[in-house]
């Protein structure tokens, strides 16, 4: 698992007693000072909680219970469970499942893979979870309990394909049990890991990209800013395409949709490379369906009856309506002037210090507030990391990170391309991450219309976002089968006998907890 190889990367990233905050400037200083670091890169989110944050907690009317997903309705995982809330009226508890093994554990708790406990059902027919399980109690003391309590809140509302289903939540003594999709694919941190010299191809990139855009995009209009992409939150489902996971440092604000008449909004947003002018590129075959440029113009139009994320800035459009005059090419040009639905939680203010040292945007970092631009600067490292297998602004240690990040120019290692396209893929590809890390927010690709500016970057020109999760990822996990009948031999950290059929009594033996 991606655990214990970041923990082997980035251990001595997280040791605070080694960073020096002297170099930082004022603002971030008075307050970096009550840090509390952790020791892996896995759970290295780091999280102030002082008077300076405003972090709105509002109680969502978009709150869906997990008990109405509608694209699970039809899963045999999501039938199960809905049979067993009817079989036992309602009261879920520990005692209804069967504990297999450890998935892994962070900062607030345990990950189990389990099934329900339903001797009419046996073996390979059974349909496998993940269930975290939360020491309330435990966190309650170390000043993490809110966190807790929204990730549960934003797992309840969440209902997309590249975002967990919360299949069900109980409390057991001072236990808080969620129980989600499990992904058996580990997480792309770890699968960067297996690929020729650590670095994803560009395909790949471009696959895993676009899924975590499109999930990024369904946060944003839920109100939701992620504030912690990085490989190790991307986890691989059983059938290759991706899940985000641990939403513990997340945002949630208030989302205010507004209508904008298309053309004036498109013609505000940053387009793609200049210089990218060729042909799209052709895709590897797997993803040739989703990737094709005849998918590209009807796209457009489709887009314009989705809810998009505008936001309008009067100067910016007066620029692009100047270049429509000079004759620039665009496609937007063929669409109709239709009005469209806008979401992106752009006045989200938050003075947190939240994220991932080498994922920290400049204004997490100088203490300025951060509002949803913060989730496309981590969306440009992620994509630097996994086309360059590591991240843009790494220094010697943490501060010189923080440091970097703040004053280090973005640069790209050279790499030889193997063909012309792929060095045209190339250039749109550090076009697109030159856009997105830039340091001033508001100067940031996605600033303005938030991920309809992204999506139509050159990079991912051709890419079919209504069908790509239709089509056949770059891996596919093993059979899950086969991980259902190596789940109980040694794979990971494997339970007793005992606490394994016995799972409700392990409150008086939690040491696995
Ligand atoms: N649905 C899942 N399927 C498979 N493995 C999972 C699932 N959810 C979490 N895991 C694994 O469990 C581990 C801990 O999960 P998670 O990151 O949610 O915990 P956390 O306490 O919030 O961690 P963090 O310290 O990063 O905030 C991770 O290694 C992850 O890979």
């Amino acid at each position: 698992m991606a655990t214990s190889k970041a923990i082997a990367r980035d251990e001595s990233d997280y040791d605070s007693s080694s960073s020096s905050l002297t170099t930082l400037p004022e603002s971030s200083r008075s307050w970096m000072t009550n840090l509390s670091f952790s020791s892996r890169r896995r759970s290295s989110s780091v999280s102030v909680c002082s008077s300076t944050t405003t972090d709105t907690t509002t109680t969502s009317s978009l709150y869906l219970s997990s008990h109405a997903k509608p694209h699970k309705a039809n899963q045999a995982a999501w039938e199960a469970m809905s049979r067993l809330r009817r079989d036992s009226n309602g009261h879920l508890g520990l005692h209804h499942f069967r504990l297999l093994r450890r998935l892994g554990g962070g900062d607030l708790g345990n990950v189990y893979l389990c099934q329900i406990r339903n001797p009419l059902v046996v073996g390979s027919k059974q349909s496998l979870y993940a269930m975290k399980v939360v020491d309330r109690e435990a966190l309650s003391v170390r000043n993490k309990l809110q966190r807790a309590q929204m990730e549960k809140e934003i797992l309840g509302m969440l209902d997309h394909p590249f975002l967990p289903t919360l299949y069900a939540e109980f409390d057991a003594s001072h236990y808080s049990c969620l129980v989600m999709e499990f992904c058996p694919g580990g997480d792309l941190y770890a699968s960067r890991q297996r690929q020729p010299g650590k670095r994803f191809s560009i395909q790949s990139t471009k696959f895993y990209a676009a899924e975590t855009l499109l999930a990024m995009e369904y946060l944003h209009m839920m109100g939701i800013v992620y504030r912690d992409l990085k490989p190790e939150n991307v986890l691989v489902r059983e059938d290759g395409h991706i899940m985000l996971s641990d939403f513990d440092l997340s945002l949630k604000c208030d989302v205010v949709p507004k209508l904008l008449r298309s053309k004036s909004s498109f013609k505000n947003t940053p387009r793609g490379s200049s210089s990218s002018t060729t042909a799209h590129p052709a895709c590897a075959a797997p993803m040739q369906s989703c990737f094709s440029s005849a998918s590209f113009r009807s796209k457009s139009k489709r887009e314009n009856r989705v809810i998009t994320i505008i936001r309008e800035n009067a100067g910016v459009q007066k620029q692009q309506e100047q270049k429509e005059d000079e004759g620039e090419e665009d496609v937007d040009d063929e669409e109709d002037d239709e009005p469209e639905l806008v979401a992106e939680p752009i006045n989200a203010k938050s003075m947190s210090f939240v994220g991932t040292h080498e994922y920290l945007a400049p204004e997490v970092i100088s203490g300025q507030g951060h509002g949803s631009a913060v989730d496309w600067w981590t969306f440009g490292v992620f994509l630097y990391e996994m086309l360059y297998g590591r991240t843009p602004f790494k220094g010697e240690n943490n501060s010189k990170t923080l440091l970097n990040i703040l004053k280090q120019p973005l640069a790209f290692p050279r790499i030889a391309a193997s063909s012309s396209k792929e060095y045209e893929e190339m250039v749109r590809v550090q076009d697109l991450i030159s856009k997105l890390l830039v340091k001033n927010p508001k100067k940031r690709i996605g600033s303005f219309t938030g991920s309809v500016e992204i999506k139509r970057h050159e990079f991912f020109r051709g890419v079919n976002w209504a069908l790509i999760r239709s089509i056949r990822p770059p891996e596919v996990p093993a059979d899950m089968n086969k991980i259902r009948s190596s789940s109980n031999k040694v794979l990971l950290p494997k339970l007793s006998k005992k606490d394994r059929d016995q799972p409700y009594r392990i409150t008086h033996n939690f040491d696995y907890f």
